[in-house]
């Protein structure tokens, strides 16, 4: 009867349930080796265990689709049945499986320990993309220097990974034909369950596209004003290397650039950081200090002893910054080659959130140890960050000069500054992913991927390569997420929802009164709020046990993305951009001829 087979079912699970902990235990543990210590004894290990738990999901998987679940009758039973039946890539042969995992491995290493020539000093060739690069990207203003960067750095990692990269796509794809998917962009979709998901997003992007185009024309002005005409000119897309970021992702590192009233206090606390001798252990104290405040869970004795927070001298890592949750309920552990800058210590926050949401959901099964979907796992720290990064919580911990006036000009700096991390972010997001779903559905062959990358970087962000792209680059690869295989647009929906969360917490904790002109939203620092902390801590607690909409309803009310928060956030912002650019006269948008990819 489906009763008995209920009960068998929850036995089943209670005992596969300390299993699968086990070895996912196994295998973070080997994860970890390599990541923090590239070596290809390193690397053959991680292999090996992977394989060691391939064999070990099969199985199991097996069990658990022998199971008739799809009549049962408690909902939490079928929801824990439907999540763990899907295999994943683990479901190809072990011969495939295995060219698998050497060719996402492969890319990862190039990534990871890619070296470029010093632009000052051609004889200097050992610089790395963190520091070294990164550290070139954020502060140089000079146009040559940053061309040579931006174009080492792409051929000497995206341009070593193609032929990898295509062997990949092949075996992705098989193995989400395996799972009864069409192709790996749909394997990676049912973490939003959602059918009308692509749709929200492209709704989204429609949303935010006039302010981004606002944004992108503002910039562009102040760049051409910078680097000259000749170098930025009007109406075309803006060149991709001068944006203070390797991807033009963020664009936080150019406001000395185009900061509105360059005489108020400078937002970018970097420079104080560095004056007042911030190491990245006092930027992680400082976080885990903010959670705490909001009476969220302390990180254990584990977190400190484990974590790795500076890059090490010794040997090579994936210094791409990384939580992690060992399966044990007693191991987390984040991995950040930290630099003592304004964007890592928003990173440190960022990765924190994950940790956080990690001990918040350690109690339950393995299968519902996830974010409610994964936007909301990357949307935890940056709220929260939100809150740090405003004037006046700057000031309360002393990086702001409590003097400097909080008018209209010092707004407009300040939310321009968030403006150029939080709006310059969603057409890059949304194309990491719009290329990768081509790419998997198979409207793009290998023949057409670089100019496809390019295509959609001129169409949705309006920015063009520096040096002109053929097919025998491969530019997708020169990030992080392609190479690693990390799926993106989860940070597209945390970019919209970390403003729902913040927003309500700013509400929760009397920080924001729409109709207070004293408490806007865009100055709202929840610090010590234990009612706005119980709220969020409430929604983590559920982890992935509830659809998505029924955890944002816990902490927001609202149980949808909407992008009416980041809008009321920026709202005064928007209406100064408009008005500045016709005053500069700046044509908005940008011609659509001229690809620089053939
Ligand atoms: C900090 C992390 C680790 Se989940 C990251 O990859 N982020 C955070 C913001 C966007 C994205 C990126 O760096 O591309
Ligand atoms: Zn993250």
């Amino acid at each position: 009867s489906v009763d008995q087979d209920e009960a068998l079912a929850k036995d089943f699970l209670s005992s596969h349930n300390l299993r699968a902990s086990d070895m996912c235990y196994q295998t973070s543990i080997a994860e970890w080796r390599y990541a923090s210590d590239i070596t290809s004894e390193n690397e053959r290990l991680k292999l090996e265990q992977s394989l060691v738990a391939a064999r070990f999901e099969k199985e199991a998987w097996k069990n658990i689709t022998s199971f008739n679940w799809e009549p049962f009758t408690d909902p939490d039973l079928k929801r824990k049945f439907r999540l763990l039946s899907v295999l994943g890539p683990s479901a190809l042969p072990e011969e495939k499986l295995t060219q698998y995992r050497k060719s996402v491995d492969a890319m990862e290493t190039i990534y990871s320990t890619a070296k470029i020539c010093s632009y000052t000093n051609p004889a200097d060739c050992g610089l790395s993309l963190d520091p070294d690069i990164t550290e070139t990207m954020r502060s140089s203003r000079n146009f040559d220097e940053l061309k040579h960067v931006w174009h080492q750095w792409h051929q000497q990692s995206g341009g070593k990974m193609r032929g990898h990269y295509e062997r990949f796509v092949e075996l992705s794809n098989e193995a989400a034909r395996m799972n009864n998917f069409s192709d790996t962009g749909a394997y990676w979709l049912r973490n939003y369950e959602s059918d009308t998901f692509k749709k929200d997003i492209e709704g989204l992007w429609q949303t935010v596209k006039p302010f981004y185009l606002q944004l992108h024309a503002y910039v562009r002005a102040k760049l051409r004003a910078h680097y000259g005409e000749d170098k930025v000119p009007k109406n075309q897309p803006i060149p991709a290397h001068l944006l203070g970021n390797m991807w033009a992702q963020a664009w936080a590192n150019i406001n000395d650039l185009v900061t509105p009233f360059p005489g108020k206090m400078s937002v970018d606390v970097t420079p104080e950081m560095q004056k007042q001798g911030y190491t990245p252990k006092k930027m992680f104290q400082m976080s885990e200090d903010f959670f705490t405040s909001l009476g969220l869970l302390p990180t254990p004795p584990e977190f400190w002893s484990g974590s790795i927070i500076e890059k090490p001298a010794d040997r090579e890592i994936v210094c791409h910054a990384s939580a992690w949750d060992f399966c044990n309920g007693k191991d987390f552990r984040i991995k950040q080659c930290t630099k003592i800058t304004m964007e890592d210590f928003i990173t440190v926050h960022h990765e924190m959130g994950h940790i956080q949401y990690f001990l918040q959901y350690k109690h339950l099964p393995l299968v519902y140890r996830e974010g409610a979907n994964s936007g909301f796992h990357e949307a935890v720290g940056d709220a929260l960050a939100l809150s740090v990064q405003t004037t006046k919580h700057l000031k309360e911990i002393g990086l702001l000069d409590k003097s400097s006036p909080q008018d209209h000009e010092a707004t407009i700096n300040y939310l321009l500054l968030t403006a150029l991390d939080k709006i310059a972010f969603f057409p890059f997001a949304y194309i990491m992913d719009k290329w990768r779903w081509d790419v998997f559905d198979g409207s793009i062959s290998s023949a057409d991927y670089n100019c496809h990358w390019w295509k959609l970087r001129e169409e949705y962000q309006g920015i063009r390569s520096p040096v002109t792209r053929a097919e025998v680059d491969f530019d997708p690869g020169a990030k992080y997420h392609i190479a690693a295989n990390v799926e993106y647009i989860r940070y597209f929906v945390s970019f919209v929802i970390q403003f729902q969360f913040y927003k309500s917490m700013c509400i929760t904790a009397g920080q924001y009164d729409p109709n207070n002109p004293a408490l806007p939203l865009h100055e709202c620092d929840f610090y010590r709020s234990k009612e706005a902390g119980a709220k969020l801590g409430a929604m983590l607690a559920m982890g992935s046990s509830r659809p998505w909409p029924e955890a944002m309803r816990a902490l927001t009310g609202q149980d949808r993305m909407d992008a009416s928060a980041f809008r009321e956030y920026f709202k005064p912002l928007e209406d100064w951009l408009i008005a500045k650019n016709k005053e500069l006269g700046e044509p908005i948008g940008w011609s659509s001829e001229g690809l620089n990819c053939q």
